[in-house]
């Protein structure tokens, strides 16, 4: 079985209309008048991080990986469960996970803590408010709509390659990301589907595309804003950037600066096309377990 077959495996369990079908970045819960989201994300060390990566580059990324699926719902942080397995140089996690709290003004609430054979592996529960409802979806995009993305692709990517090859290069995409909790809270009132992009901008428009049904997400890849622009292919599917991808009806005023690079169609036939020719996932289009 891969991601998808498991997931897709799991449906049948999840059918409390707060795992919106187990089709979105986070669950969402009405909870005492308050809308509550809830993610959960796992690192592997050796799949998220490079083996022998400052442990406070880990904690960080634990985190800010977890607080960009809040951004992508709009959603304001309350705090965080982690899960630890004990190794080399554990005071360096702390260092980090004290950075990222700190940075973004996120309690630590609890988590676990375990020593183990293998890989270590962590894992990290956000818990949030929604700061506007409905909280958006990845399936809301509506026939017509622009199709935007913040920020630029590809800077993971880059950042992983220099990290590996320990030049100069910069590398804190890679092993600092940084979640768009801001954007997301403001673009959240405006959008019709938004989602973080965290395995690679076409796989995740895929899945907007599938997850709206009856639309296709049609992309100029011109107009994608990519780290490299010699290397555009490989930025627009690498994945780890963390960015915001939504729709809004074309003409509205967006609150924050983001890139138009498409629009949402009718074409019935394909979900995805990228300069007019049919994409599918069988080609690559991004990261999947
Ligand atoms: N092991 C699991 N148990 C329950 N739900 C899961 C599991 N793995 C993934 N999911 C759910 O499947 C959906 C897609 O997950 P994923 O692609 O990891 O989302 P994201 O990229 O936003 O982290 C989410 O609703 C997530 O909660
Ligand atoms: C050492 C290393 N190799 C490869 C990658 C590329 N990579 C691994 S997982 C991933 C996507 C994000 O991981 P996933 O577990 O799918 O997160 P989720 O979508 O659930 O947030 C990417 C781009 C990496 N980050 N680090
Ligand atoms: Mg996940």
């Amino acid at each position: 079985m891969n991601e998808a077959d498991f997931i897709a495996a799991l449906r049948g369990l999840a059918s409390n209309p707060g795992a919106r079908g187990l089709e979105d970045d986070a669950a969402v819960l009405e909870f005492g008048g308050e809308t509550l989201v809830l993610t959960h994300d796992t690192m592997v060390d050796g799949v998220h991080v490079l083996e022998g990566q400052d442990p406070a580059d880990i904690a960080w990324k634990l985190v800010a990986v977890n607080l960009s699926d809040l951004a992508a719902k709009g959603a304001e942080p309350a705090g965080v469960l982690l899960s630890h397995m004990l190794g080399a140089d554990d005071h360096r996690f702390v260092t980090g996970l004290r950075e990222v709290l700190d940075s973004y003004d996120v309690p630590l609430l609890g988590g676990d803590t375990v020593r183990g054979e293998g890989p270590r592996v962590w894992g990290c529960t956000a818990l949030g408010r929604a700061t506007h409802t409905p909280v958006p979806s990845r399936g809301g995009a509506k026939v017509g709509d622009a199709i935007y993305v913040t920020g630029t692709l590809g800077a993971a990517m880059l950042g992983f390659e220099a990290l590996r090859g320990g030049d100069e290069a910069d590398s804190t995409a890679y092993r600092r990301p940084r979640p768009r909790l801001e954007e997301g809270r403001l673009l959240a009132p405006h959008v019709t589907a938004m989602m973080d992009i965290s395995d690679g901008l076409l796989l995740d428009c895929w899945r907007m595309a599938c997850a709206a049904e009856f639309v296709a997400f049609e992309l100029e890849s011109d107009s994608i804003p990519v780290a490299d622009a010699s290397r555009r292919a490989e930025c627009i599917r690498w994945g780890d950037d963390y960015e915001l991808l939504f729709t809004a009806p074309v003409g509205v005023d967006l609150p924050v600066p983001a890139t138009r690079i498409g629009t949402v169609t009718d074409t019935d036939f394909a979900p995805l096309w990228l300069d007019g020719e049919a994409l599918t996932p069988e080609q690559g289009l991004g990261y999947q377990h």
